[in-house]
């Protein structure tokens, strides 16, 4: 490699290699200002890939007389470009480029709308400079550097300089944080805040994708998320690529520019932006915004690490993303499930859709007629077994929306039970849950209730088909399934087939989604637990909830409140957990149920119109109970390295009348939720007590665990879950992810149970472990 240190000895080499064997031959112009890095290292491939001849020069600081390249790196700089095969190095110093003598600038006649990074005179005159010494067919610039690039191209176009001028993808890890010197020279701790800025390009640039078009607040949201991180903000705007102006309706391509400071971060104490946690919760305006009653249940969004600026940004993006219009095409019975062409009309079930078509309505209240006559039978003993006797025992068998429901109802309301029949849940495909539970029971006394939408589920049919052999085993009466066997699904044909009775099926709705149809006839177990109007209270509370969700304000509106504070906390503020701490024992399956509902609805990585979405979706949802979970779990929440949100439930009223116990209950659920707000700082000798805080928490408290306020917490997180995917332009309503496993099990089971003329289709690591399996099975 050549190095030239002056005009002159450039013109010379340059000549030299321009003009060879008379050809005269392309040469591409890369500027730096040297310190190179792998993201130098593609700039210079792509202009080796374009041209002939690549020059590198080396752009000197102002008044930098002698270090022609970045000082003590001259070595380092020397051998990258030598290992990236560039022909000549140009390395003036900046005496060399501005003599004493030099009087002229050039300056920007009218500067652009964009106040990103000023160029300036001093850098456009270096840039004019080294263009007329090298004089280069093309000048290549790395996309990082934008803004220098966009200026440079404005001054090529309007100056007529005959240069063509490109610009190649910026490098990147593979946390998407830009190869950068900065980047190579922070403390593990700066560095571990930067991927924040990548993913709030990302966000941003999705958000224009998917139709959001108020740049001013989507800007603002961003800057808070970089903030929130603990970034120093430089710029983060919404550009148009033609001239770097404001991004505007009528702009073609965007350009979005976020820069950040480094070093001597202030860590979210900038006054103007966002404050600690711990500063906001006694700021009174907060209850106004943060703090909503609905349907016997206070929803105290408080101690989530947002302010007004925030708050009114996010409800922007609610708007940007259509979502109540969304949320007005799902209650209206339009086929928004895309991927299945079905309507989402689980609100139906509980009267909380009005504008559903009427039959739909009436299918509703003919099997929910059904449904109380079928309990009132039951309990009052007017549906007697094969033998006459009255049924004790309930077995609901089902699993997934089929079961998570009703088991998680039937045990949050055990104090609102109004008979004493025994109900007992089998899920699994372990015969261990279906052994046990019948050991419990008696054939001529007990209630099988097979719920399953498809008919179709391997678990639910295996576990059924057992039950039956079960019985009839022991009782020998085929007609007797009659008097001891209902089920509730869509596929009539397959129940039949099954050898139920017609008489026994509840019918269910493709419109109903299998993780939403508790409401229905799935609800069952829950009806024959509390009773018709415990149940009619608990439709009656969702009811409300719907209610509120269509017609509340978009800032007073709980559930879209709760999926934009999850956006938050998620997109912005880098949670991947969601904990539901439930301090209620009687709520110990509420986070088993969410899991279903927000994961298999959410856990999607292509949006509705089947592209990959460029953001994260649905976080990893979990949970137990409080207290319990203090004393496990919780040490990681507070002084563990990942970033999670979580939800207190917390029910008001003592209703076991022990008040010590419900006193420390509610004391250690606010005391947990204030430990993770505030954090505490240890004296300096006493690192190992620190506790981050700044975690946002939602708390939500029941008046009481009753079925009204049960119902409603749970529509709530319905319309939650449906907010958060049309946010994320994801389909909440179709789950393809699950089937290919199931697909799989089905030649390794041929294997296992021994079916002849199978071949085997699996990996060799499944078929080893398939080959151990047998040899160890008995
Ligand atoms: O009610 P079915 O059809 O038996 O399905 C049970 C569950 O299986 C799934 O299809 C997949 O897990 C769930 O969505 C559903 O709730």
């Amino acid at each position: 490699m050549i190095i030239a240190r002056t005009a002159t000895h450039l013109a010379s080499e340059l000549d030299a290699l321009r003009f060879k064997n008379g050809a005269q031959r392309c040469v591409s112009l890369v500027t730096t200002r040297g310190g190179f890095h792998d993201g130098h290292g593609t700039v210079i491939n792509a202009a080796d890939t374009v041209s002939d001849i690549v020059v590198v020069a080396v752009a000197p600081e102002p008044n930098q007389k002698n270090g022609n390249l970045v000082t003590a790196s001259e070595f380092q700089d020397i051998s990258f470009l030598e290992n990236h095969h560039v022909d000549l190095l140009y390395a003036p110093a900046d005496d060399e480029l501005f003599p004493h003598s030099f009087e002229f600038m050039i300056g920007v006649a009218q500067p652009h709308a964009c106040d990103v990074v000023d160029v300036g005179a001093y850098r456009l005159t270096q840039h004019l400079k080294l263009i007329n010494a090298v004089l280069p067919n093309i000048m290549v610039w790395g996309e990082k550097n934008f803004v220098e690039f966009h200026s440079v191209r404005q001054m090529i176009n309007n100056l007529d300089i005959r240069t063509q001028i490109q610009c190649v993808p910026t490098l990147r890890h593979a946390d998407g944080v830009a190869v950068s010197s900065a980047a190579e020279n922070m403390t593990a701790a700066e560095r571990a805040n930067l991927p924040i800025l990548y993913e709030t390009l990302n966000n941003v640039a999705h958000a224009i994708r998917t139709g959001a078009r108020t740049f001013s607040n989507l800007e603002k949201t961003a800057r808070l998320a970089l903030r929130g991180a603990g970034l120093q903000i430089q710029y983060f705007k919404i550009l148009d690529e033609e001239n770097l102006g404001a991004a505007s309706e009528k702009t073609t391509t965007y350009r979005i520019l976020g820069g950040v400071k480094l070093g001597n971060i202030p860590n979210l104490t900038d006054p103007l932006t966002q404050q600690p946690l711990k500063s906001l919760l006694n700021d009174k305006q907060r209850a106004q915004r943060l703090q909503h009653q609905l349907a016997g249940i206070w929803f105290d969004f408080s101690k989530q690490w947002v302010d007004g600026v925030v708050l009114d940004g996010l409800t922007a993006l609610a708007h940007d993303r259509n979502v109540m219009s969304q949320a007005k095409a799902m209650l209206a019975g339009e086929a928004i499930n895309l991927s299945e062409n079905r309507a989402v009309l689980h609100s139906a079930l509980r009267g909380g859709a009005p504008a559903a078509d009427k039959d739909m309505q009436d299918q509703v209240n003919k099997t929910l007629s059904r449904m109380f006559k079928l309990e009132a039978d039951i309990t009052s003993g007017r549906w007697r077994g094969y033998t006459g006797k009255v049924i004790t025992d309930i077995v609901h068998i089902g699993i997934g929306g089929s079961h998570l429901g009703p088991e998680l109802v039937v045990n949050a309301l055990v104090d609102h039970k109004t008979n004493s029949l025994r109900i007992h849940f089998v899920a699994n495909i372990d015969a261990a849950e279906l052994t046990r539970t019948l050991a419990l029971c008696q054939p001529e006394t007990t209630l099988f209730i097979i719920a399953s939408k498809s008919f179709g589920t391997l678990e639910t049919q295996v576990n059924a088909k057992s039950a039956r052999s079960w019985f009839l085993e022991r009782t020998g009466s085929l007609e007797g399934i009659a008097k001891h066997f209902v089920a509730i699904t869509t596929n009539l044909s397959a129940a039949k087939a099954f050898g139920l009775d017609e008489a026994n099926l509840f019918p269910l709705w493709d419109w109903v989604g299998g993780r939403f149809s508790l409401w229905s006839a799935v609800g069952l177990p829950i009806l024959m637990s509390i009773g018709k109007q415990g149940f009619e209270a608990f439709l009656a509370g969702a009811k409300e909830v719907d209610t509120h969700f269509a017609t509340a304000p978009a800032a007073a509106n709980v559930p879209l409140l709760s999926a934009l504070l999850a956006t938050w906390n998620y997109n912005f503020l880098g949670a991947r957990s969601l904990a539901v701490l439930a301090y209620d024992e009687r709520l110990k399956l509420l986070p088993d149920y969410l899991q279903q509902l927000e994961m298999e609805s959410n856990g999607k990585s292509v949006n509705r119109a089947g592209e990959r979405v460029d953001c994260a979706t649905m976080p990893i949802l979990w949970g137990g109970t409080g207290t319990k979970g203090q004393h496990a779990y919780h040490q990681m929440l507070h002084q563990g390295t990942h970033e999670f949100t979580a939800d207190f439930i917390i029910v008001a009223q003592d209703e076991h009348n022990y008040p010590e116990h419900h006193n420390w209950l509610l004391a250690n659920a606010l005391g947990q939720s204030q430990a993770m707000a505030i954090g505490h700082l240890p004296a300096e000798n006493e690192p190992h007590k620190a506790v981050a805080g700044n975690h946002s928490t939602t708390t939500i408290v029941l008046d009481a665990l009753a079925p009204r306020q049960l119902g409603a917490l749970l529509a709530t997180y319905e319309h939650k879950v449906f907010c958060q995917g049309a946010i994320w332009d994801i389909n909440s309503f179709d789950q393809w992810g699950v089937e290919l496993g199931k697909r799989l099990a089905e030649p390794i089971y041929a294997q296992l149970a021994g079916h002849t003329g199978q071949p085997a289709t699996q990996d060799l690591v499944t078929q080893h472990l398939l080959d151990h399996l047998k040899n160890k099975k008995r």
